[in-house]
């Protein structure tokens, strides 16, 4: 199953999902079970008859990978076991037990065209080093592909920090709810296609998957008013604020007005004016472009201290504070990168799905904080999470988002709504352009991103 709209948890709250189930009466077994048989049908497809070898750590992720060389073998695969521990206990004890098929030490492995990895997952505690770290760089490069049961052994399930060595995956297979740990840090190349499957665990988290979103059409009572203005900010570099216009009209605004020194405008639709009236727009874009002088910081001022909804982006980031932002009497929307995060919030430690939620919370405003895995945080705890295409990391790319982030906002009226939509078809429409797109390429596919959302 694909990771769409799953769950996100820490480790923690993985194994309180776990003790809830196991109060419910559901043994270790049983769920163990469950697990194995997701894996075995993923690596049943993954290995198309090809020899399968199945690495076995110590712990639980062992038990499922025991369990899952069983299930594979009766289904008349042909499988060896990697194993690396001796003292098995609870489930993965009867799990290895019930394995009948050959064994081998981890560091006398025969190389195989496909590896699952049930070494290690969320119990992992040290770094992988000396013997294990030798035998799994050996396997990893005589592989065609590397299944990982639940998480690449190596990688920390809350931070995707890997302090030792990792075992490389194709794709992993959550079992309950994707971790943290998969979306961040070594985690985002070491995780391959992340795929998803419940094991019969009822998970909830307001951390989810971004889900591909419902848009609401136009009524047949809206006329461009009533379906949002979107006032553009334009600034020293004036580009970014067409590429930012450009996308607030593609992306379903009524109306967009760019106030900007250069009156060139990129579309016919897009109106250029001196200024925008803060009564009428529904959004105003701040910030791609506007440079950081002294005009700069008095437009920002002016618009940090009105009542519009407001998205802040790029320059407008340095010029802004968490204190002001957090006394805006109307909805904002931050959307930085990395470093423009770093510079207002603090760098972020390891989580950075935990960074974003407490900037969020600190500055009262939905963030958007942009990269391979983009988090879009709400002040009430709740986030999603979306991996673009990596084509996307090309300059300009972020004001084509600011402005759809605009558009979306003006649309809707809903800050978090608005932000999910906007950050869902950014995605899609870097898909649709392809590869080596530049920013200029992405707006004229947002209406078909759109279209499928309808
Ligand atoms: N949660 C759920 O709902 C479900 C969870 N399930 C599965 O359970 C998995 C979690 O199992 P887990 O807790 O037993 O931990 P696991 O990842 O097997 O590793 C712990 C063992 O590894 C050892 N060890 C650690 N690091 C090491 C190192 N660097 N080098 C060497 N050894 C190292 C560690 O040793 P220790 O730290 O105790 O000395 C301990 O022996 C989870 O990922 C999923 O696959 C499913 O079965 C069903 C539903
Ligand atoms: N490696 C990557 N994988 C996926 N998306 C990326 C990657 N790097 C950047 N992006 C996306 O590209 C956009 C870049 O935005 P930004 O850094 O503000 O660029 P600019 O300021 O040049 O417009 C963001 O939407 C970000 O999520
Ligand atoms: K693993």
């Amino acid at each position: 199953m694909r990771a769409t709209d799953a769950p996100i948890l820490t480790a923690a709250e993985m194994r309180a999902v776990e003790a809830a189930c196991f109060a419910r009466g559901t043994s270790q077994a049983e769920l163990m079970e469950c697990a194995a048989a997701a894996v075995a049908r993923e690596a049943a497809r993954f290995a198309r008859g090809r020899s399968i070898l199945v690495l076995g750590g110590p712990g639980n992720n062992g038990g499922d990978a025991f369990a899952a060389a069983r299930l594979l073998a009766a289904a008349g695969h042909d499988v060896t076991v990697g194993a690396l521990g001796g003292r098995w206990s609870g489930a993965a004890e009867a799990m290895q037990a019930a394995w009948r098929g050959p064994t081998v030490d981890l560091a006398d492995a025969p190389a195989q065209p496909v590896v699952v990895d049930g070494l290690f997952g969320i119990g992992l505690s040290r770094p992988i080093e000396g013997e294990v770290a030798t035998a799994i760089a050996r396997l990893r490069a005589a592989a065609g592909f590397v299944l990982a049961i639940d998480i690449a052994s190596g990688l920390d399930a809350d931070t995707g920090a890997a302090a030792g060595a990792v075992l490389r995956a194709d794709a992993t297979l959550a079992l309950g709810a994707v971790k943290r740990g998969h979306l961040q840090g070594e985690g985002v190349a070491a995780t391959g296609a992340l795929l998803v499957d419940p094991i019969g665990l009822a998970v909830r988290s307001e951390v989810r998957m971004l889900a591909q979103p419902r848009i609401a059409p136009p009524g047949s009572d809206d006329h461009k008013y009533t379906r949002g203005l979107v006032g553009v900010v334009g600034g020293a570099m004036p580009g970014a604020a067409r590429l930012a216009a450009t996308a607030a009209a593609r992306g379903g605004s009524g109306y967009v007005v760019l106030a900007s020194a250069d009156a060139r405008v990129p579309l016919d639709a897009v109106v250029h004016r001196e200024e925008i009236d803060p009564d009428r727009a529904a959004a105003v874009l701040v910030g791609p472009g506007l440079g950081r002088d002294d005009k700069a910081r008095r437009t920002c001022e002016q618009w940090l201290t009105s009542n519009c909804a407001l998205v802040i982006d790029g320059d407008a980031l340095a010029l802004v504070d968490v204190d002001s932002l957090a006394r805006r009497p109307a909805p904002t929307i931050l959307t930085p990168h990395a470093g423009e995060f770093a510079r207002l919030f603090g760098p972020p430690a390891g989580d950075r799905i935990a960074a974003a939620l407490e900037a969020a919370r600190r500055s009262k405003a939905i963030v958007v904080l942009k990269g391979a895995a983009t988090v879009i945080a709400a002040p009430d705890g709740s986030a999603r999470v979306v991996q673009p295409p990596a084509w996307l990391s090309t300059a300009g790319t972020g004001d084509v988002l600011a402005g759809l982030v605009a558009a979306r906002l003006a649309a809707t009226r809903a800050p978090m709504r608005a932000a999910c939509e906007a950050v869902w078809l950014h995605a899609r429409a870097a898909r649709l352009a392809g590869p080596a797109l530049v920013a200029d390429d992405l707006p004229m596919h947002i209406p078909h991103a759109i279209a499928e959302c309808l």
